[in-house]
């Protein structure tokens, strides 16, 4: 008889619509609430999530209120407030440097539809920095060599893997289902290195506000399904 092989789920949910994302303004680590869409959104995912009926024993998402608020809606959905939730600035989205608060389509105007493509796509380009690092008193204790003047999806990812490394491969190897709650950005760097997705073709990925990605592992943690809800 053969051993029973172990297989563990991996959700990962964006959060949903923000008031930066209906304004259609670059948003990064700015820290705007959800719309009353986006908190249906959130809803209408822990409805889904809920038929699944996968038992979780951590949630994991970033400190900015739009992602915190759509993972605390979804643990009633799923009745499963108890667990331990861990918010940690590596999730945080992709930092948009100077273009935070400006209009998607303006930035368009200003600097052309293809340059424009690659910041917001593009592995390796970084937007124009900000002038001043984060001020914020919950940025406080960053690492001095982490740039919060602006991030490169490559840039971003580099603080996101030591999280998904330490914080929830453990997990995922004791058997253990995960969900993340967190952002654009941040989602499409794991997806890129779950699906091994090259840094050419990363600009063809999006995540969607609210939509549940289901990741079914196998021991070595290589993905064996991948599903969309509601998709
Ligand atoms: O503004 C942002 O921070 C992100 C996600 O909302 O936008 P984009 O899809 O343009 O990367």
């Amino acid at each position: 008889m053969g051993r029973k092989k172990s297989m563990v789920k991996l959700v990962l949910l964006r959060h949903g619509e923000s008031v930066a994302n209906q304004q259609n303004t670059y948003t990064g680590w700015s820290d705007v609430p959800l719309t009353a869409k986006g908190r249906a959104q959130a809803e209408q995912a822990g409805a889904q999530l809920a038929a699944q009926h996968i038992p979780f024993t951590a949630v994991h998402t970033s400190i900015l209120q739009r992602a915190i608020v759509t993972a605390d809606i979804v643990m009633d959905a799923i009745d499963q407030l108890y667990l331990p939730i861990h918010k940690s600035w590596r999730l945080n989205e992709r930092h948009y440097g100077a273009l935070r608060g400006m209009n998607k389509d303006h930035s368009r105007e200003l600097f052309g539809q293809a340059q424009v493509a690659k910041w917001r796509r593009g592995y390796s380009d970084l937007p124009p920095l900000l002038a001043h690092t984060e001020t914020d008193r919950k940025y406080a204790g960053l690492p001095a060599s982490i740039l919060t003047r602006g991030e490169s999806l490559a840039l971003a990812w580099q603080r996101v893997q030591p999280y998904y490394e330490d914080m929830v491969v453990p997990r995922l190897r004791r058997n253990e289902n995960q969900l993340i709650v967190a952002h654009g950005s941040t989602l499409r760097a794991l997806i890129k290195y779950l699906d091994q997705i090259s840094d050419a073709d990363i600009d063809k990925v999006e995540v969607g506000n609210g939509v549940p990605i289901i990741y079914t592992l196998d021991e070595r943690l290589h993905v064996v399904h991948k599903e969309l809800l509601g998709q």
